[in-house]
């Protein structure tokens, strides 16, 4: 009976961000939560500023009960097209072999300005020695 799901775009879903109109996306899926807002026990800002953008992370981030789930079923109209939805941006890691060359290089120079002074202190206290032990 029912029709073909609809995709929307992420572009599409955008507009939807007021009390008038407010629509979500969680999983894929989106939501039309404008008859909600005024019912939703964490308030309706929440929800507005979770309009325009992949919600899921905030919804999860809450910890809805099952029976929050089980309220989605009844705002769904569509399914979220996910070529539009930004991907997180990639943490790419430092070039690692590079760092550790980097940080033993740091190692052993920490460790010249160390041992340097103590060596030149070393020199000039044996030596001191030694003079005073010859003129004596
Ligand atoms: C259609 C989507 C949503 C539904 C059906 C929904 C439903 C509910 C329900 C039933 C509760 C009561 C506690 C529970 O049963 O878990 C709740 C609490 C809450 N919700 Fe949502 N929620 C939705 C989306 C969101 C989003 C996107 C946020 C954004 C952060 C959010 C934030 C909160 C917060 C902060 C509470 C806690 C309120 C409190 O305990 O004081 N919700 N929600």
């Amino acid at each position: 009976m029912g029709g073909e799901t609809k995709v929307y775009t992420l572009a599409e879903v955008a507009p939807h961000n007021n009390n008038k109109d407010c629509w979500l996306v969680i999983s894929g899926k989106v939501y039309d939560v404008t008859k909600f807002l005024d019912d939703h026990p964490g308030g309706d800002e929440v929800l507005l500023a979770a309009t325009g953008k992949d919600a899921t992370d905030d919804f999860e981030d809450v910890g809805h009960s099952s029976s929050a789930r089980a309220m989605l079923d009844e705002y769904y109209v569509g399914d979220i097209d996910s070529a539009t939805i930004p991907t997180k941006t990639k943490y790419t890691p430092p070039n690692q072999p590079h760092y550790n060359q980097d940080k033993t290089s740091e190692f052993v120079i920490k460790l010249l300005q160390f041992l340097v002074p103590l060596i030149i202190l070393g020199v000039a206290v044996g030596i001191r020695f030694y003079t005073k032990q010859q003129s004596a």
